[in-house]
């Protein structure tokens, strides 16, 4: 059959034949799109390349038709390209079935036809694929699938919140740990997951300017994802036009049909917040493009009013999240621009839960609350239950059926989940997650140094008709001679010929001033420096930043003005001068966290030089003695500026130093109590949602037993033996790969054409960023398995065995199984199967010997068959391996019985208490459409029904005879 593609025919994609029997639906303009019903999936491919496999079944085949029952096929004929098969029933009836009406669900199983054919293979090829087949199944199976292969540390709080959020169905959710706590890194895990897990394919990541390129090189460098850079120029290369970006001349139908969309052309991308969300024509090709993920970093620029006047980045990711499935908003300071934004955000991610911002209001009053209820839950569960007022207000919130089946059997499983169900619905909501320094542990201590320089002339006189804003950037008020007069710049210059081994970040408010000052020091100093500021381009800001993070010729001091104070990484710096302070705390918050984040080895030391009593040294104090933002991160800095934003302002502008010391005892104290109210309940409760302790170790130990470096080092070795690759060791723990002279492929998968050097330890990994980091995710080690996997490539083999305790003669049959699920991708059902592939051993008595024979012994045994003896042995034992097969198949079924059981089992009660909880957030709030739980149980129906249908299919099958 040629691969010539007719609308009706059916294929089966070969990488990933778990989508089932496929429909062709297109086959034009040298493309294909062919549709996998079992899988809900679509794909579209070049013709002349298409991975896809005709299916044609023979006289005597099984075929399946949904609603009729076992079927035949006694004759097959062509129409037109497509096949009709003649199929007699159990009546003995034939019918005609036109191949497009077979069931999308279909069992492949080759390794026995070529086994009884005798289209067998080297006992190095069945050992490979029996390895690859083990592995594959492990890894499916793993909670910590897709964690494994990022090139990061194992933080528990990062590793907690990955594995937690991408567990879920669709996950929309709020990433809040403190500024430099990972992030971009947990976003990068779980997008890592999603994709490896084929739940999401098409991701997009909204991030301010001044992080694109950085998000771009941290997604190839930890996570080995390519994701492409969308700008106008690009899009322009795809779908060009000359109107003015403002207008949506494509409104009409016809262009409409006419014009490409350039975000199609892409799977992975990255859009510069400003670009996309000034540009009207280009956001609605990005809403047309279709996503499985939503990534927006920096969140807090999202701008929210109840009154529709929200910012037009904040209506673009409204209008984004309302089509997208799964939603990630990042940021550190949620609470920036006050609690409605907050509120705002959260409610984009979750409507149902947070319908209105008075009773989320109201709901923060009663967080110390329910944190005392989940304490006595936690702690004194036995006393809590039988204290009748603690069951009174549980059943007030939870209703007396929770609580009363809690009396009675309050089980750790329902005591867990009662206080999730507190958090989520009465909390700080499952969709917020903020790990804090206070939690995480481990961080740099923040000194603070004081510089105080007398007061310049003609700056007091300025600073009386000045704004405060004015009085707090003198250079606004020195006039153009600035560099020349301003103290701060004299004390830059001698601090850092007093330090010069040491790397500096200044950061200032403005841009023009940053420009000036660098040039300055650069030019009449001959400081090594650099800058970054917003009047660059995307390429010459990274340079910048690159030569300030070079550690021999790098720059030693690098200039920012306020794009700089968010999202870039300056950890290797351990002094930041502040030359001015900003009057929100966040945004001074976000300027330390450029240092004072995970990878910081020493002190984070922050000098202030100022104006002594000017506005400039009050405002210190007020972050010194009241925030406390300069020895902690700042938690209660915007409570404070609600509360004394006003007095602060005045006590600034008053030459008299008596108001703002009167201020800051004032707002000090009541800063210890905010902190104590926001430690006995929001605190608290994000503390609970944010990591369990106890899981995220379990995910550690988890994955570090899943690393197996050794024999993901023996692997690799097999692969390289097997497909003709160069293998050569490269030093402890770490090997080269060359393509060979003789490969049985044309092309080795991510291996490129000089080679590729990788460690199996991730230490090492991370310290060698030249190295690849070799794990089970590693791409080629992926390609490689599937490339395995999705051709008969050692699935039937024949050898010999010599061993003394059994009779010459006897035959052994090794068959491995591997699972296989028609379901759609995003219900993930293979995590609920055993981590493992299937594997047995029967003797021509039927003896089940898969515990006694092991697979590695019959490894270590086998000896090769000569290709010319084996038609004669082959005819001789043929009988009696077709008896034993029927056999094999039948223990597969056995087993395959319980998988589903427990499968199902495990699947059921999942979703019924997700069910609860949608059912539960209903009666609470109108805005939760009744079509919700209706399309919630039709997703649990087609769950269910695909894991009833669980099959195991036979992959690999391996006669091993007895010899002399
Ligand atoms: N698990 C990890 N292993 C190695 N490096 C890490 C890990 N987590 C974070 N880092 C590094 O720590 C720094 C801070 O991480 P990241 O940028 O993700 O933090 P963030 O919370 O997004 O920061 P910000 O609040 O400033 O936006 C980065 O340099 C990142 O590469």
């Amino acid at each position: 059959m040629s691969n010539i593609f007719i609308a009706g025919q059916r294929w089966i994609s070969n990488p990933e034949p778990d989508l089932g029997l496929g429909i062709i639906l297109e086959a034009e303009h040298r493309r294909v799109v062919i549709a996998f019903p079992a899988a809900e999936e679509e794909r579209t491919y070049a013709a002349a390349a298409a991975p896809l496999s005709r299916v044609l079944f023979q006289v005597g085949d099984d075929i399946d038709v949904p609603g009729q029952g076992p079927l035949i096929v006694t004759e097959q004929q062509e129409h037109g390209g497509c096949i009709v098969y003649f199929a007699r029933d159990e009546n003995g009836d034939v019918h005609p079935v036109p191949e497009q009406v077979l069931s999308a669900n279909i069992k492949l199983s080759n390794a026995k036809e070529r086994l009884l054919a005798g289209q067998v293979e080297h006992y190095r090829r069945f050992a490979l694929r029996a390895a690859t087949l083990e592995q594959q199944n492990t890894s499916q199976a793993a909670s910590t699938r897709g964690l494994l292969g990022p090139r990061v540390q194992l933080l528990p709080h990062q590793m907690y919140i990955a594995a937690e959020v991408a567990s879920r169905a669709a996950p929309r959710v709020l990433l809040a740990d403190e500024v430099g706590l990972g992030k971009t890194i947990e976003a990068g895990l779980i997008i890592h997951q999603l994709l490896l897990l084929e739940r999401a394919k098409r991701i997009l990541i909204v991030v301010p300017d001044s992080l694109v390129h950085q998000w771009l090189v941290e997604m190839l460098r930890r996570f080995n994802l390519k994701f492409s850079i969308f700008n106008e120029a690009r899009c322009q290369q795809i779908d060009e036009y000359e109107d003015d970006p403002s207008s949506i001349f494509f409104d009409e139908e016809e262009s409409k049909q006419k014009e490409e969309n350039p975000f199609e052309d892409a799977q992975l991308v990255i859009c510069p917040l400003s670009w996309i969300s000034t540009h009207t024509r280009r956001q609605q090709q990005l809403c047309d493009a279709g996503w499985d993920m939503l990534v927006v970093d920096e969140a807090h620029h999202l701008q929210w009013h109840e009154d529709d006047d929200s910012s037009v980045e904040y209506k673009l990711v409204e209008r984004l999240s309302a089509e997208i499935a799964s939603v990630l908003l990042l940021t550190a300071t949620p609470e920036n621009a006050g609690i409605d934004g907050h509120f705002a955000r959260l409610r984009l991610l979750d409507p149902a839960r947070y319908p209105d911002l008075a009773a989320f209001l109201e709901e923060q009053g009663h967080y110390e609350e329910i944190s005392e209820l989940i304490q006595g839950l936690a702690d004194t569960p036995e006393a809590a239950l039988n204290d009748a007022d603690f069951c009174q207000r549980l059943e007030a919130l939870l209703g007396n059926s929770q609580v009363s089946s809690l009396q009675n059997q309050a089980s750790t499983e329902q005591l867990d989940k009662t206080i999730r169900d507190l958090l989520d619905r009465f909390g700080t909501g499952r969709m917020l997650f903020r790990n804090t320094r206070a939690s995480v542990g481990g961080f740099p201590k923040r000194v603070l140094h004081e510089h105080p320089l007398s007061v310049p002339p003609g700056y007091e006189q300025a600073c009386t008709t000045a704004t405060i804003e004015e009085s707090l950037h003198p250079e606004q008020l020195l006039g153009v001679m600035w560099l020349k007069t301003d103290p701060r710049v004299a004390w830059v210059e001698k601090f850092l010929l007093q330090n010069p081994d040491e790397k500096v970040l200044l950061i200032a408010a403005d841009s023009s001033a940053a420009r000036d000052l660098e040039l300055h020091l650069r030019l009449r100093r001959g400081i090594a420096s650099a800058v970054f500021h917003e009047e660059l381009s995307l390429i010459e800001r990274d340079r910048a930043a690159a030569y300030f993070a070079d550690p021999e010729d790098g720059a030693q001091l690098l200039i920012c003005s306020e794009i700089g104070s968010e999202g870039r990484n300056f950890q290797f710096a351990q002094h930041l001068i502040l030359l001015d302070l900003p009057l929100n705390p966040d945004l001074l918050e976000q300027r330390i966290g450029r240092l004072d984040r995970i990878g910081q080895l020493g002190d984070v030391n922050l000098h202030v030089p100022y104006y002594a009593d000017s506005a400039q040294e009050k405002l210190l104090l007020w972050y010194r003695d009241a925030v406390n933002i300069f020895s902690q991160p700042c938690t209660v800095g915007n409570a404070l500026n609600l509360e004394f934003g006003d007095e602060l302002h005045a006590a600034l502008a008053n030459t008299d130093n008596a108001a703002i010391k009167g201020l800051i005892a004032r707002a000090s104290a009541k800063a210890v109590e905010l902190q104590e109210h926001l430690r006995k309940g929001r605190n608290r409760l994000l503390e609970l949602n944010s990591c369990q302790p106890q899981r995220a170790a379990e995910l550690i130990t988890a994955l570090e037993a899943e690393q197996r470096s050794d024999t993901l080092a023996e692997y690799l070795e097999m692969l390289a033996e097997q497909f003709g690759l160069d293998h050569e060791d490269h030093s402890d723990n770490a090997v080269i790969l060359r393509p060979g002279d003789h490969m049985i492929t044309e092309a080795f998968p991510h291996l490129p054409d000089d080679g590729i050097t990788g460690t199996f330890d991730r230490e090492r990994a991370l310290s060698r960023e030249d190295m690849a980091y070799f794990s089970w995710e590693h791409p080629l080690v992926i390609s490689a398995m599937d490339m395995v996997m999705s051709s008969d490539f050692g699935s039937a083999c024949i050898c010999t065995i010599a061993v003394k305790a059994l009779k010459p003669g006897t035959l052994l049959l090794e068959g491995f199984f591997s699972p296989a699920l028609q379901a759609p991708a995003w219900l993930q059902l293979r995590r609920y199967l055993p981590a493992q592939s299937f594997r047995l051993v029967v003797d021509q008595q039927n003896r089940d010997l898969s515990k006694a024979v092991a697979h590695s012994k019959l490894n270590q045994l086998a000896q090769g068959v000569k290709k010319t003896l084996m038609p004669v042995l082959l005819r001789e034992v043929r009988s009696t391996i077709t008896a034993m097969i029927p056999h094999i198949e039948s223990l597969a079924e056995d087993a395959c019985k319980d998988w589903r059981k427990e499968a199902t089992e495990a699947f059921q009660a999942e979703r019924s208490s997700e069910r609860e909880r949608l059912h539960a957030l209903m009666s609470r709030n109108p805005h939760v459409a009744p079509q919700e739980l209706e399309i919630f149980d039709q997703e649990t129906t087609i769950g269910m029904t695909a894991l009833q249908s669980l099959q195991l299919n036979m992959s690999a099958l391996r006669l091993a005879i007895v010899s002399q």
